[in-house]
């Protein structure tokens, strides 16, 4: 669990990151989205001691990161994939790391395989291409097996094996009961993997909730529904706070994400005949709501 409370960082008289208040609960896969500068980074390296906040705490597991004695093993984190010694092999900077953070030498040779990097072990990290240097860094944050995980922008560089790769590591470390927090600046790299967002626009808080919920307060979403029963399914549907138009079998729903409606459809035996999402991608609505974050802002629903 990752607590983040009234958390802001000012440099000067910009503001970085502003009164964020939100809460990463172990088990699922949290998106950390917001366009370039949102402040991900400087609210990641506040998470992990490294960046004083101006006002506000941030807590992993109820304590400042600081204050967590056996770093690597609390939580586990790849910031800047760059930042590692270029003459070092692979192999010899996670040996490095294993040795000063007491983690057996054996689980080196394991992550390496694990990541894909077992065939350049004994090459130079300065040699190795930009996907190459992300996988060693989620080997270095998987390296003390720690119940919370936190990456910034691990997608870039990967190719779509990699990617691929990424996101069924993301979901099994989640469905082992961590707590998986992921940057991005692009929602279509979180909305296959993500269960959960927050979202932030110019250091302020956007949105903290479920994928599907963030999906459903975009204006522009809408989606298609055939049913033999439009009497009975619309005012199930204008009672979930939906807006319907239509004639006929086919109806035009906005303000509900299809899940929904199919979730309310069988609950009360509406046969549809079709449920088709259309307009605006996920990638849209994020586009949308980052685009003026005063204006859609809304608080935490813890
Ligand atoms: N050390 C610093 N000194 C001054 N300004 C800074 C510093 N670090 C970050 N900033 C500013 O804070 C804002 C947030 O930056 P940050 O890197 O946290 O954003 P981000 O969401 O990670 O962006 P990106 O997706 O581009 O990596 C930016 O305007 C940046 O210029």
């Amino acid at each position: 669990m990752i607590e983040v409370n009234g958390l802001t960082k000012r440099y000067g008289g910009a503001t970085a990151v502003d009164d964020l208040t939100f809460t990463v609960r172990p088990g699922e896969v949290t998106g950390f989205l917001g366009p370039n500068g949102a402040g991900k980074t400087t609210t990641l390296r506040m998470l992990l001691g490294l960046v004083e906040p101006t006002a506000g705490t941030a807590t992993v597991r109820g304590r400042p990161f600081r204050d967590h004695p056996r770093g690597l093993r609390h939580v586990g984190a790849l910031l800047d994939a760059g930042d590692v010694h270029g003459g070092r092999t692979a192999r010899a900077h996670l040996a490095v790391l294993a040795r000063s953070n007491g983690i057996p030498r054996a689980r080196v040779d394991a992550l390496l395989e694990e990541v894909g990097l077992a065939a350049a072990a004994r090459r130079r990290v300065g040699g190795f291409s930009l996907g190459m240097r992300q996988r060693l860094g989620i080997a270095t944050a998987l390296l003390g097996d720690p119940p919370v995980l936190l990456f910034d922008e691990p997608l870039n560089g990967l190719d779509p094996e990699g990617v691929l790769w990424v996101r069924g590591l993301f979901r099994r470390l989640a469905a082992e009961g961590r707590t998986v927090f992921v940057s991005s600046h692009l929602m279509t790299e979180m909305e296959h993997t993500a269960d959960r967002l927050v979202v932030i626009g110019r250091g302020a808080l956007i949105a903290a909730e479920s994928l599907s919920a963030f999906a459903a307060r975009s204006t522009r979403l809408s989606v298609t529904v055939r049913t033999p029963d439009a009497a009975a399914l619309t005012p199930l549907l204008t009672a979930e706070g939906a807006s319907v138009a239509g004639d006929g079998d086919r109806l035009t729903v906005t303000g509900l994400p299809a899940e929904r409606i199919g979730e309310l459809a069988l609950r009360h035996r509406v046969l549809l005949h079709e449920l088709t999402t259309l307009g605006a991608s996920l990638e849209e609505a994020f586009m949308e709501l980052t685009a003026d974050s005063v204006q859609y802002l809304a608080g935490d629903p813890r």
